[in-house]
């Protein structure tokens, strides 16, 4: 049985650090496990212009600085949360001009745009309702500057079953954007279903750059539970995220895509705090907040594969195949897991009087980061 993985240090592909208050606690616990992050700007107001995400990036920095500063932190930790870059996102809106995204595209800092498809998930009221209707010349122009869209895979419609709405994207959306603009570099996050891994697996298409042109981010909570995790002895809202959990045979492939080595697939936490308050309301917020220990919960999704033993495929889906995808260097130094327990603190005192109970709150896990760098 393996004691110890060592791997390149990893990256988070997609990630919500908020803002205000919250931030310093949130982006220091990212800091200490990964070294860069796809930001989300599902901010209240999002972030939809370049200059907003130059002022966001700079609110993060100055977050982790402050947060160094607590005496919370040792020296070598604090030398590793001071290595942290986030790398920025546009909101997508309907107002979204292509002067904007080439203004992105020459930024430096914007390395992506996100598409909500309108009411489907936390704060994407201001998302786009008609992709391909609303946003062709947008789309062309990110085309033409290699600008990923990383995009919130479900259709909004009211008639479509919940668990079925990450699948009807596949057909109604995913499918005629690949055929209409065909060199659109494309994230499908935190993909959910055997039809989205199935879709993107089979897409391997490069750009004339030799970029692959789709790709996908898996979270752990897909990875490790099916929706009866939901409503295990009664509701349980803090597995709530969406897309929701699905059943096991989704969850399967999942697995198997994330396992299978193929660059298409690499690490996106999806973590998300919510103040523990807002989600246990009679109408809770959906995300699940697992930054401090999704280290240690991928490694055990890859156990349950048996794709420990050879810490490659590990490596390749948390530290090689994002940097890949985004044409950045992999990071230096390493990152080392061990097999010593851990239990997961029931509450985090941070953001509201009522903290953050993090995913698996109260549970042990079987892997502790013990180095950073
Ligand atoms: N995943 C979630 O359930 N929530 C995310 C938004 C998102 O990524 O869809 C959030 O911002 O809270
Ligand atoms: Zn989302
Ligand atoms: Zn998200």
């Amino acid at each position: 049985m393996i004691q110890t993985i060592q791997i390149a240090p990893p990256d988070d592909w997609h990630l919500h650090l908020r803002d205000g208050e919250a931030l310093e606690h949130v982006v220091a616990a990212t800091a200490l496990n990964f070294r860069r992050a796809i930001v989300m700007p599902n901010l209240k107001p999002p972030v939809t212009t370049v200059d907003q995400a130059v002022a966001y990036r700079q609110r993060i920095l100055d977050a982790v600085e402050k947060a160094c500063c607590t005496g919370d932190y040792s020296a070598e930790e604090q030398a590793v949360m001071r290595l942290f870059e986030p790398l920025m996102v546009l909101y997508l809106t309907g107002a979204t001009s292509p002067q904007e995204i080439e203004k992105a595209a020459n930024s430096g800092v914007v390395r992506a745009v996100k598409l909500y498809p309108a009411g489907a998930t936390t704060n994407s009221e201001a998302g786009v309702s008609d992709l391909l209707g609303q946003c062709g010349a947008v789309l062309q122009a990110m085309e033409l500057h290699g600008l990923p869209l990383l995009v919130h895979g479900e259709v909004t419609d009211a008639d479509v079953d919940v668990f079925d709405r990450e699948a009807a994207f596949v057909e109604t959306v995913m499918k005629p954007l690949r055929r209409q603009f065909p060199n659109l570099r494309v994230v499908f996050e935190h993909i959910t279903t055997e039809q989205a891994a199935t879709f993107v697996t089979e897409d391997s298409g490069r750009d004339a750059q030799g970029r692959l042109l789709l790709a996908a981010t898996i979270t752990p909570q897909h990875l490790l539970y099916n929706r009866n995790a939901l409503f295990k002895g009664g509701l349980q809202p803090h597995w709530y995220c969406l897309p929701v959990l699905k059943r096991e045979v989704h969850r399967k492939a999942l697995l198997k895509a994330a396992t299978s080595g193929l660059p298409q697939f690499f690490l996106g936490t999806d973590s998300a705090p919510h103040a523990r308050h807002l989600k246990e309301m009679s109408c809770g917020c959906a995300g699940c907040y697992s930054a401090p220990y999704a280290m240690a919960m991928y490694a055990e999704a890859f156990e349950q594969m048996g794709a420990l033993e050879s810490v490659e495929l590990f490596e390749k889906f948390c530290s090689l195949n994002g940097p890949a995808f985004y044409g950045v260097p992999v990071n230096e130094g390493v990152f080392e897991l061990q097999r010593k327990s851990f239990e997961v603190p029931q509450r985090l005192p941070f953001v509201t009087e009522s903290g953050i109970v993090p995913l698996r709150a109260g549970e042990v896990l079987d892997w502790t980061v013990t180095r950073l760098r």
